[in-house]
């Protein structure tokens, strides 16, 4: 992808995201606005931060019946932004009407927005899966399914932990594989499961990162930043 690295603005005001994107240059990034952000904002906040000439993947995760969720991303697609999510458990049916809906809200000579499925959520362990949800496979097993079903459906890729990345991989060279979960060497986990590296993440075959806390909470957002990337380019593919 042309920004590799997604940086999640996980704040709770529009306040806290301006003073934080303050702290960089002015050079085009790729960020995500998430439940948090926008439940609190609104609209008006992907457009400011279009505005800035950011590229935005909104991530709502929708996951309910079809008719909903596509009328849902008709709303979403007339934002103009990049990228957004579906959870895959909402099966084949809801993740075509997610792409109908994108496609009807998607105006003339604008591309639509790339849509992607959640696959298992990386503060997910296997454990938990099969006690809590009653998937009786390994968590691998069931991400690749979930990934398989979303290409199905039609839609860009999936999101996933790098741990499952070159299984996927094997479902095209397309396909998008965008990898949250990634820490630097000496991070705190907190509460994700399946964690990995932006080195690790480039090696399996991941099409982008999504890092949150790691940029947002370090002493020096920009250099992490530039770290971070550097990691990710450093390996040849
Ligand atoms: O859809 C996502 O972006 C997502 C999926 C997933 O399985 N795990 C996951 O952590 N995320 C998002 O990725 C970001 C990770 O944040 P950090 O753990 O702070 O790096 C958060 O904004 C999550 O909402």
């Amino acid at each position: 992808m042309e920004y590799p690295v997604i940086i999640a603005l996980d704040f709770p005001s529009g306040a806290e995201v301006f003073h934080f994107l303050r702290k960089f240059p002015d050079e085009p990034l790729f960020v995500k606005v998430g439940m948090e952000l926008f439940y609190r904002e609104g609209p008006a906040i992907v457009q400011q931060i279009k505005g800035m000439g950011h590229s935005i993947f909104l991530d709502l995760k929708l996951h309910d019946i079809p008719n909903t969720v596509g009328r849902a991303m008709k709303g979403i697609a007339r934002l103009g932004v990049d990228l957004v999510t579906v959870h895959a458990a909402g099966g084949t049916e809801m993740m075509k009407a997610a792409l109908a809906g994108l496609d009807q809200g998607t105006g003339a000579g604008q591309k639509r927005p790339k849509c992607v499925a959640v696959t298992q959520l990386t503060s997910t362990s296997e454990w938990q899966m099969q006690k809590e949800q009653l998937v009786l496979s390994t968590l691998e097993q069931s991400v690749y399914h979930y990934a398989k079903l979303a290409k199905q459906s039609g839609l860009d890729g999936v999101i996933s932990s790098v741990h499952e990345a070159p299984i996927i991989r094997h479902l095209g060279e397309e396909f998008l594989i965008i990898t949250p979960g990634i820490r630097l060497e000496n991070d705190d986990v907190r509460d994700q499961k399946r964690v990995a590296t932006p080195k690790q993440a480039r090696q399996s075959g991941a099409s982008a990162i999504v890092v949150g806390r790691s940029i947002t909470e370090s002493h020096d957002p920009y250099e992490t930043f530039l770290k971070i990337k550097q990691q990710w380019e450093l390996i040849g593919v």
